[in-house]
């Protein structure tokens, strides 16, 4: 987006701000290369022409519904029209085939009842304003009157609003296809009862649920989402009792959570710590029906069969702390895939159909100020789904143009595969490498991070930090990012710790003892390693195939502050989200597709099928202590 060159001595401008990003002002000098501006708030700046941008003094008040309207296309342009929308409620707007979705932080009922489902039903994208059913519609029609399939990605970082927006596109096919909820509970005090019977108190209260921050959200009942969840449950078919052990597994991890350990009389060994632990201890085998000792011992001791002997380990207070997040985590996983595996038998997915919609939500680019095995995963994913955008909006678009001979600039776009090639190259990339140091029993953090040094000193994509000897910096497409390769190798190791297993399939209760059938009898003695990322690598493989046989469409969601309330829109972070999700990039060429795609988007017949694309990252995309 470089700065056009017809910025004289009172134009409309708009140049950098620290805290607002970009500020609005007026040119009071040229002098060379520097621009002399007047901002709005007092100050006077100099600036480089090329970071000087033009304002648009005729825009819209109400802004543009879709930015390849915008008069200049700039940062600045986007983030002001974003902004004006957003402040009249108009969270979503267009960027060529984009939908961005700005979270409101309040209900905004009118836009989503059944009224305005009827609106969508067949307009063409772009009549009426841009709406996420306008999104469904266009995927619903492609594969009903053209035969194709469709995916809808959804992405955005946590709390953008990836899910409400997944349940409203779900909400509206369901629509569609004709498809009605079964009216069941309404009574609120039946939450009470259920937050007694499962010994739950005040969110605050429990570990898991602090790993970041309880938020309470204005407009927002916890027990009327409880009951709509409780709802849903009954349409898509699960029954009563289900339900009730699906909320006493949840109940339960809570409680786990809450377990702490002191050290024991023993050398490397550990006690429940206290009267309050204790009380989770039991509340936790109360709900999973299972010896509340078989449980303490799982979580604190180790049994090793030699064929000698049976030795029994203890594990110091750390160890056992890990052991007990295992757990967790370990059943928080089967039951999420439970629950998948229900709701798509329930809504009909037919594994050989041959249209499906696919709808994915995935987690946006992460970079905290501590990076580990989850982020570098998140992060491939999103290297992935970049690649993919990449390949189907620019190169397909410049490759169309070539082909038809139309004269137009070639857009330059940073291709990633170096990126992808330094993780998942096979031998040699830091998977592959990953998985070498786990199966390596000397193998520490340390000796992995050497290897990657060693391996990787020329590559362009990956940085050594100074005076680091463990940390590894990766150069992403969405910017750099540091991680910690401390936890690396063990959390790519995936197993169930086999005293895991035998407690959980010794449960009473027929839900939990289903979620952990017998293994066979040869492997249920040893923890075998299984690697998570070479795992992960070949779902995202698999998930990228589906993909690419269908018509993608997306949706980015934003964030558009960290305290989470509405009508507060923080420029520097919106942009940054605008980076990293590849908007700025698209809204580039964007322009030029809009006449090809209506065309292409009205040409538009087969079944209704959902694929709920499987979240294919369950087990580690929980929001358990590892992140
Ligand atoms: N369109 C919307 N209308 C009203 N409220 C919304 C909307 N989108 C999001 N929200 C609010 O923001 C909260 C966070 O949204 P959501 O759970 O969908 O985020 P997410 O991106 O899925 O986050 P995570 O990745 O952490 O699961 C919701 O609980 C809801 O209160």
């Amino acid at each position: 987006m470089a700065s056009p060159v017809n910025i004289i001595v009172g134009s409309h401008v708009w140049v950098e701000d620290p805290v607002l990003a970009w500020i609005d002002g007026q040119v009071t000098r040229l002098d060379g290369q520097d621009v002399h501006v007047k901002t709005t708030n007092g100050k006077k700046v100099v600036a480089n022409v090329s970071k000087v941008f033009p304002k648009d003094t005729e825009a819209s008040p109400g802004g543009v519904d879709d930015m390849t309207k915008l008069s200049y296309l700039h940062e600045p342009g986007v983030l002001q029209n974003l902004a004006t929308r957003y402040e009249l409620n108009e969270i979503y707007t267009y960027t060529g085939n984009i939908l961005i979705a700005i979270n409101p932080f309040q209900r905004l009922p009118h836009l989503y009842d059944t009224h305005m489902m009827e609106q969508y039903k067949g307009a063409a994208l772009g009549e009426l304003s841009p709406h996420v059913f306008a999104i469904a519609d266009v995927a619903y029609r492609a594969m009903k009157n053209e035969g194709k399939s469709n995916s809808i990605l959804v992405s955005g970082e946590s709390g953008a609003g990836k899910t409400e927006t997944t349940k409203m596109l779900m909400r509206y096919l369901a629509h569609l296809g004709g498809r009605s909820g079964v009216e069941g509970r309404t009574v609120e005090q039946q939450v009470l009862e259920d937050r007694e019977k499962f010994k739950l108190e005040n969110p605050k209260s429990f570990h898991y649920l602090n790993q970041s921050n309880c938020y309470e959200l204005d407009g927002v009942s916890d027990a009327e989402e409880y009951l709509a969840t409780r709802r849903a449950m009954d349409i898509v078919g699960i029954s009563e009792e289900e339900q009730e052990a699906i909320f006493r597994v949840v109940a339960a991890i809570l409680h786990l959570g809450n377990i702490e350990f002191a050290k024991g009389k023993e050398i490397d060994s550990s006690v429940i710590k206290d009267e309050k632990s204790r009380f989770h201890l039991n509340t936790t085998a109360e709900l999973l029906e299972c010896d509340a000792k078989n449980l303490e011992d799982a979580m604190i001791k180790r049994v090793m069969v030699t064929p000698e002997e049976v030795i029994t380990r203890t594990l110091d207070p750390e160890s056992a702390l890990s052991s007990r997040d295992a757990l967790a985590k370990t059943i928080y996983s089967r039951l999420f895939d439970w629950i998948v595996e229900k709701i798509n038998i329930s809504i009909g997915q037919d594994p050989n159909s041959k249209t499906i919609i696919g709808v994915l939500d995935i987690y946006g680019f992460e970079s905290f100020k501590h990076n580990s095995f989850e982020q570098f995963c998140i992060n491939f994913t999103n290297e992935k789904l970049q690649q993919h955008f990449n390949q189907h909006v620019f190169k397909t678009e410049q490759e169309e143009y070539e082909k038809e001979q139309i004269n137009w600039s070639y857009i330059e776009f940073v291709d990633n595969q170096d990126v992808l090639d330094l993780i998942e190259k096979k031998p040699g990339g830091i998977i592959a490498l990953l998985d070498e140091a786990c199966m390596f029993p000397k193998s520490t953090h340390e000796t992995f991070a050497q290897k990657l040094y060693q391996t990787f000193l020329k590559n362009k994509r990956f940085i050594k930090p100074k005076l680091s000897r463990t940390n590894f910096t990766i150069s992403h497409y969405a910017g750099e990012v540091t991680y910690l390769a401390d936890l690396f190798l063990d959390k790519n190791k995936d197993y169930v710790v086999a005293e895991h297993q035998d407690l959980l399939t010794a449960s009473k209760c027929r839900f939990v003892a289903g979620l952990f059938p017998p293994l066979p009898e040869e492997s249920s003695k040893s923890s075998k390693f299984s690697s998570i990322g070479s795992r992960f690598k070949l779902q995202l493989q698999s998930l990228m195939e589906t993909l690419s046989s269908t018509e993608p469409h997306y949706i980015r969601c934003v964030k558009p502050n960290n305290v989470l309330k509405p009508a507060i829109f923080e420029n520097l972070n919106i942009i940054q989200q605008l980076r990293c999700g590849g908007v700025l990039e698209a809204i580039r060429i964007s322009c030029a597709w809009i006449p090809r795609l209506d065309v292409h988007l009205m040409s538009l017949f087969s079944d209704l099928v959902f694929l709920l694309l499987k979240y294919w990252m369950g087990t580690l995309m929980t929001r358990l202590p590892a992140r």
